[in-house]
């Protein structure tokens, strides 16, 4: 097994962990951090739909503030937080859209109100009042009554492919375990341990 597969192993069983541990409400919930062309950051919550070896999957809004700064800046990193197991993962990388294939299926397994949703939100535009928004859920689903909701061109999956992934365990003492394995120089994966 490479490195990577190894890594990839080791967030299959983390999460699995935290999917079964009392107190962890959404171990999917990650913070994605993105950038602007010129290298301002800005994170938000986003949850983790799929992965393998080739990446991270998330949905979302392509028009959005995050959406806008992946295309201009097509690198993010990811962190999740299972606080109960003291567990931290962090991973970076560069992010593609998805096939339409993979995110007209994954769109049509979400619930019907999220399907309406994705076309009514404007998302990270401003909103003029709440009144607003309820009327432009109405008017889409009067348009969609009586047939599927198809997937709005402008929302669908993006994949990081990660570069590099860390495993943080914490300990007594702030004494905690750093784990990091990252695609070196050479195209191959190494595996280190960090000072905490
Ligand atoms: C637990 C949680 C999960 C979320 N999951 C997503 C998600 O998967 N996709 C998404 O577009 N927004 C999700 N959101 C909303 C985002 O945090 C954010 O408000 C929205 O995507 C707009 O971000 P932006 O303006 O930075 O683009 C989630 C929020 C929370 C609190
Ligand atoms: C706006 C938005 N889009 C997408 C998602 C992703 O989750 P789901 O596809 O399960 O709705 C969320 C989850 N909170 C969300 O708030």
């Amino acid at each position: 097994m490479s490195n990577y597969e190894a890594a990839i192993q080791r967030f299959r069983e983390w999460l699995d962990e935290a999917h079964e541990t009392e107190g962890i409400v959404d171990a999917t919930a990650m913070n994605l951090a993105t950038a602007t062309a010129d290298g301002r950051p800005s994170a938000r919550t986003v949850l983790l739909k799929q992965f393998d070896e080739a990446g991270f999957v998330f949905y979302s809004n392509g028009r959005s503030r995050k959406g806008r700064q992946l295309a201009a800046n097509p690198r993010a990193a990811l962190t999740f937080h299972w606080e109960p197991l003291q567990r931290q993962v962090m991973i970076e990388g560069a992010v593609q859209p998805v096939s339409d294939a993979e995110s007209d299926a994954y769109f049509a397994s979400r619930p019907r109100l999220s399907q309406i949703g994705a076309w009514a939100s404007q998302q990270s535009e401003v909103l003029e009042s709440r009144a607003a928004f309820d009327a432009q859920v109405e008017a889409i689903e009067a348009r969609f009554e009586g047939q599927p909701v198809t997937r709005p061109p402008h929302w669908g999956g993006y994949r990081l492919r990660p570069d590099m992934l860390e495993f943080w365990q914490g300990r007594e003492g702030r004494l905690h375990d750093r784990e990091r394995a990252y695609r070196a120089e050479s195209g191959d994966w190494d595996w280190v341990l960090l000072n905490p």
